[in-house]
């Protein structure tokens, strides 16, 4: 069996304020095999986004621990974080609060060629423009300021940024959820391929069943700080064991066996 690329395991975290405690992460472990998608599901303020935080070490966790490509993830410091940070890229939600809004598109994506170092100065710009086709994007768009494209434009820039480091992994967080459906459909598909070519996994976020469901092989559902059920993503959705879960497929009408109107 090919070693895991990420494990965590039991990882605690939590936040007070105004005067109450909320267990954010309350002992949740999860495993991610290298080229697979986790889809990670669960309802508003389960716990989604601390745990992409904590992962990608925004912030530190209380307790537990994770391991990412045989190191000690947590505990890594210096030189040897920065080499490693490479390898786990995260997409957020809004690109524009990910970006220096004064950027250009072709700035970001050089930019991120140049810090991790991953081709020769000389090619740089050839790799910009390989990417930015990649993704789909026109390279009239390169001069352009962050600003001043789409939202889902925004979102294939903030794609390419990612996978221009040749990640290990990408952690998505809402990462389709603000696109309208077709803008979302496509950029569904050009993940779906670019994982197909590259071998990169994906910890997929939403909190939305039918678009975990599109992209991940596995599903974790969480609820209230834990992984309540996790499995192949057929077998979790046709035999649901968690209330969330239900609650979840409910709500997809297509999951659900009605057809959507
Ligand atoms: N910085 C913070 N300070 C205080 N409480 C926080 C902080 N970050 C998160 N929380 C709380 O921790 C819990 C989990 O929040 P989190 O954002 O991880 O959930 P989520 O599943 O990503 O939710 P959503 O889908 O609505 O973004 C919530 O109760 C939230 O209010």
């Amino acid at each position: 069996m090919t070693a895991p690329l990420l494990v965590a395991r039991d990882l605690r975290c939590s936040f007070t304020s105004g005067g109450r405690h909320v267990a954010a992460l309350d002992g949740v472990s999860l495993t991610i095999a290298p080229g697979e998608t986790l889809g990670l599901v669960g309802g508003s303020g389960c716990g989604k986004s601390t745990l992409a935080r904590v992962l990608t070490r925004l912030i530190a966790p209380e307790g537990g621990s994770v391991t990412f490509m045989s190191d000690d993830w947590l505990a890594l410091g210096g030189n040897r974080l920065r080499a490693a940070r490479r390898h786990m890229q995260m997409v957020f939600q809004d690109p524009l609060a990910a970006f220096n809004p004064r950027a250009t598109v072709g700035g970001v994506i050089a930019d991120a060629l140049r810090i991790h170092a991953v081709v020769p100065g000389a090619v740089r710009s050839k790799e910009v423009a390989r990417l930015i086709d990649r993704v789909g994007l026109p390279s009239a768009l390169l001069g352009r300021s962050i600003r001043d494209i789409s939202g889902g434009q925004r979102q294939r820039v903030a794609i390419a940024r990612a996978i221009a480091v040749r990640p290990r992994l990408i952690i998505l967080d809402e990462a389709v959820s603000a696109l309208d459906v077709s803008v979302r459909g496509r950029i569904l598909d050009l993940l779906v391929g670019l994982q197909r070519e590259t071998g990169v996994a994906y910890l997929f976020i939403s909190h939305d069943l039918a678009v975990v469901r599109a992209v991940s092989q596995r599903i974790a559902v969480m609820a209230a700080g834990r992984i309540v059920e996790e499995g192949p993503a057929a077998g979790v959705i046709a035999a649901p064991s968690s209330s969330v879960l239900v609650d979840l497929i409910g709500a997809v009408p297509r999951l659900n066996g009605i057809p959507p109107s």
